[in-house]
């Protein structure tokens, strides 16, 4: 028989089917053989016939101990042999005499023979008769940093756990005592409690193997460890018997009068607006059981029984073991005291631009002599953040065939390109995607349209408009008011197109509802390097004249474009859905057009209120 060979693809197999004969994950091998033997032969069918065969087998004996494999395969092939000689089951037959195939097979039933039952230690003797309900818990240490850890006052243990792949529980009874082995992730904190003096089991991580087996309850009151009592012990002196301890560690606990609750909170999605990053967090319980984020992860929220920390997956990883993430309330204490310091940065380098002053007129690209600075708004309504950023509860949405499109808000420091991207959009394809037509009280010129270039009203008019806040955002020039209206973003909406605006960041706060539920698209400047490659031809309206002419980009307008973009980052940050680096203009334009057809197409997480009208 020709030996295995060693590579990835073997060693993975062997893994599962390693898990497949101890009982875990008895699908992957499923898999895996599926994808070998299609491999092989490229023929589909040949293979789910062989796979089914063996599956079959394989499942209805006793998993751990299968006895061949090998043999399985020879009763196929000579089933197989007698039922003709169709081109398909010629295939598997020689498929099934494949030297490779032979040699995993034969692994197999050695893995499979072997018995992979921890060996249980003796039932101790001086178990105490009259001792009700005391439950006898054994963690086995050994070199495999397995996660598991165990929190007393502030300072946390890892346990090295054992780490064969069964993380079966053993439990016998014994008159009154309660005898549990568990092997595998813990998943639990532990601290003193402040009246008693005891030390009790805080919580069970949602996902973890403590919570898997039920054995272990918060509340729970740790009685000894490895034999020694914990009534006289400090909390570092329990640590140290088990940083010292070699191997095995019991805990004789006495499970707490309260059962503990089952998780009836509803599972529960949210979108993290901040990052959180455990390692640097000093108040958390236990750093190794934080959960770390980023700003835009969805979290799924598995408890909130502890009002400071909440237990959360994240979406992203995988990982099925909950962990540690700072609850709305206690971020919102802590941005309480962060905010005074948000909101002074800007006043220190303050930004004409950022502010609101805008070379090029947002409104109307077709009126070219009022294309340049307009807007001035107010210093209060620019940092006026009212939302703290912590999470957003989130729901998975996709838009029904027919519903109006979301409207895609570009939000970017002035002269970053955004103008640019939104005609190359609209070029790309006028029917699919529109624009507003903004609102003035400046009169008409002959050239002009009303309701083409502008909506033209009255100055007493557009102040009753601006009191009734019918107005996006709006800004006064040279004695006239200009101004974009949300009726104007209706009508664009209602023609079924996509419609694309630009607007001070401020304002988005007044956009984020379910009627207009606005992807948020940041571009952003790329580096000044490439600020002054990339726009060595680009031309902006000039800010220092009142003329509207075009001049090149200087080194204070890049300068002013990177810490205007940092601010916006800063400040508005957890609002972004999309960040798009406005380098190269072509790469911009289809990262954007790209993000624009997924948000169309395809399921994304949206605030839950957004789902509700
Ligand atoms: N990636 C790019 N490479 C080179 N030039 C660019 C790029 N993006 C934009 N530009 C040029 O930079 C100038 C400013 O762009 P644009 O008018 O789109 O800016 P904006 O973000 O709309 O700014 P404003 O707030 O002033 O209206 C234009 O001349 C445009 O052609």
């Amino acid at each position: 028989m020709h030996p295995l060979p060693v590579n990835r693809q073997n060693t993975l197999m062997l893994i599962n089917f390693t898990h497949f004969c101890t009982g875990n994950r008895a699908h992957t091998f499923r898999e895996k053989l599926d994808v070998c033997l299609q491999k092989h032969t490229g023929r589909r069918i040949a293979a789910r016939l062989a796979q089914d065969r063996l599956q079959e087998q394989l499942v209805i004996k006793e998993k751990r101990k299968i006895d061949g494999c090998l043999g399985q395969r020879t009763q196929l092939t000579e089933e197989l042999q007698e039922r003709g000689a169709s081109g398909e089951i010629r295939e598997l037959v020689r498929l099934l005499s494949k030297p490779h195939v032979k040699s995993l097979l034969s692994v197999h039933d050695i893995v499979a023979r072997k018995s992979y039952d921890p060996e249980l230690p003796p039932l101790p003797d001086d178990i105490d008769d009259e001792e009700d309900s005391v439950k006898i818990i054994r963690l086995v240490k050994n070199k495999e940093p397995l996660c598991t850890y165990t929190h007393f006052n502030g300072h946390c243990e890892r346990f090295k756990l054992c780490t064969h792949t069964v993380t079966f529980k053993h439990i016998y009874y014994y008159r009154h005592v309660l005898y549990d082995f568990i092997t595998g992730h813990h998943g639990a904190t532990i601290k003193r409690d402040e009246h008693t003096g005891a030390i009790i089991v805080a919580r069970i991580l949602r996902g973890g193997a403590a919570d898997r087996s039920g054995l272990i309850h918060v509340g729970d009151e740790l009685k000894e460890v490895n034999g020694i009592t914990t009534d006289d012990k400090k909390p570092e002196e329990i640590i140290r018997i088990l940083a010292q301890s070699q191997g095995a560690i019991t805990f004789k606990v006495v499970p707490g009068i309260k059962e503990e609750e089952p998780n009836k909170q509803p599972k529960m999605f949210v979108k993290a607006l901040f990052d959180f990053s455990p390692e640097e967090d000093n108040a958390i319980p236990c750093k190794e059981a934080g959960l770390a984020f980023k700003k835009g992860d969805i979290l799924q929220i598995m408890s909130q029984e502890d009002a400071t920390w909440w237990q959360a997956k994240n979406e992203g990883n995988g990982n099925p073991r909950a962990g540690l993430v700072p609850s709305k309330q206690l971020q919102e204490r802590r941005f309480a005291v962060w905010r005074p310091l948000t909101v002074a940065l800007p006043q220190r380098t303050p930004s004409k631009r950022f502010t609101g002053l805008r070379r090029s007129f947002r409104l109307s690209r077709r009126d070219k002599k009022t294309n340049k600075s307009m807007y001035e708004s107010k210093r209060s309504e620019q940092y006026d953040t009212a939302d703290v950023p912590t999470y957003e509860e989130v729901m998975s949405y996709r838009r029904k065939p027919g519903e109006k499109h979301r409207l895609v808000v570009i939000v970017g420091p002035t002269g970053v390109g955004m103008n640019e991207l939104k005609k190359k959009l609209l070029i790309s394809d006028p029917q699919h995607f529109g624009l507003t037509v903004p609102h003035t009280s400046r009169s008409k010129r002959q050239s002009e349209s009303d309701g083409v270039e502008y909506h033209f009203i009255s100055k007493h008019s557009f102040e009753a408009d601006i009191h009734n806040n019918k107005f996006v955002e709006q800004g006064e020039y040279k004695g006239n008011y200009y101004g974009t209206s949300f009726d104007s973003v209706r009508s664009v909406m209602s023609k079924n197109k996509v419609c694309l605006l630009d607007v001070q960041p401020h304002t988005l706060r007044h956009l984020r509802t379910a009627e207009f539920k606005p992807y948020v698209v940041f571009v952003k400047p790329p580096s000044i390097e490439r600020l002054r490659e990339t726009r060595k031809n680009a031309k902006v309206i000039s800010g220092k004249d009142d003329k509207g002419s075009s001049k090149p980009f200087t080194e204070e307008d890049f300068q002013e474009m990177i810490e205007a973009s940092q601010m916006m980052e800063n400040q508005y940050g957890h609002l972004f859905e999309k960040v798009i680096v406005n380098d190269d203009l072509t790469t911009a334009f289809s990262q954007l057009r790209q993000a624009l057809r997924k948000v169309e197409t395809e399921a994304h997480w949206v605030p839950i209120s957004w789902t509700h009208s």
